[in-house]
């Protein structure tokens, strides 16, 4: 099917009238949002808009002050081992042990999550994320790039039916943001939904089904990343090529 012209799926993820207040500031007023499997939803808007509030709502990983999320019609909750066996999140809680090379990371989330190979799952994991020079770094004398591709391929240990990535390609050159790209595409047409915030328009416009600006946790325009990225990023040229 073309780019653009799926619609009318059903909901693997939906958000219903969710906001969330911080005392007595709205970071988040209330969003809807349904996203369906193999699809891919950017959110994109200022520092402060909102995006890593409702990132953080829809993987479960806070409560929405109103509002309901849902993962295939059930309530989320990332603590139901069954929710967290449809989920993989690279976002802002994720951390490292800092006295664990690269190599232990991978070798320690292939082990813990039961995959069979997890040697096999190392070797492959640093060589698709650009690791294998550092498999044996710590992660503080890893780049700030290196360390996000790190976070990157220990959430992918996990089957998933979802992917969510708080700007994933923040601090990536161009070679690991083509492989982030690529990733995602693959993660899309093995039918696993995925949902980002991005700083940066490439990865929404050759990526996703659909970008969502937020503004001061409103939200000001969804459509096809042709329509809405112009109004966010005003030197980008409306109609490019994907
Ligand atoms: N734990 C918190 N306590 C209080 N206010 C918060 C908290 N987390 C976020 N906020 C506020 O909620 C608003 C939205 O923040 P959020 O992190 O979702 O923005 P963002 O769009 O992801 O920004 P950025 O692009 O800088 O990552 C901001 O005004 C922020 O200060």
């Amino acid at each position: 099917m073309a780019k653009g012209k799926k619609v009318a799926r059903p909901s693997l993820l939906a958000l219903r009238q969710v906001s969330r207040h911080y005392g007595g500031r709205v970071a988040l007023h209330p969003i809807d949002l349904d996203l369906a499997a193999g699809e891919c939803v950017a959110l994109v808007g200022h520092n402060g808009s909102g995006k890593s509030t409702l990132l953080r709502l829809a993987a479960g990983r806070d409560t929405p002050t109103s509002g309901t999320v849902r993962l295939d019609g059930a309530p989320l909750d990332e603590n139901d081992p069954r929710v967290r066996a449809r989920l993989a999140v690279v976002g802002d809680l994720s951390a490292c042990y800092p006295d664990l090379t690269v190599r232990e990371h991978l070798a320690l989330v292939a082990v813990s999550h039961g995959v069979e190979e997890p040697l096999t799952w190392v070797d492959r994991a640093l060589a698709d994320r650009g690791l294998a020079e550092h498999a044996e770094a710590l992660p503080n004398s890893l780049s700030s790039g290196q360390l996000q591709s790190l976070l990157l391929a220990c959430a992918l240990v996990r089957p998933r039916d979802l992917l969510i990535l708080d700007e994933p390609e923040q601090r990536l050159d161009p070679g690991a943001r083509q492989r982030l790209a690529d990733l995602l595409k693959a993660e899309l047409a093995d039918g696993v939904a995925v949902l980002f915030a991005t700083h940066h328009p490439d990865l929404a416009l050759h990526v996703a089904d659909r970008v969502i600006l937020l503004e001061d946790g409103v939200l000001l325009a969804q459509g096809a990343p042709e329509a809405v990225l112009p109004t966010a990023f005003p030197g980008l040229a409306a109609g490019s090529a994907r």
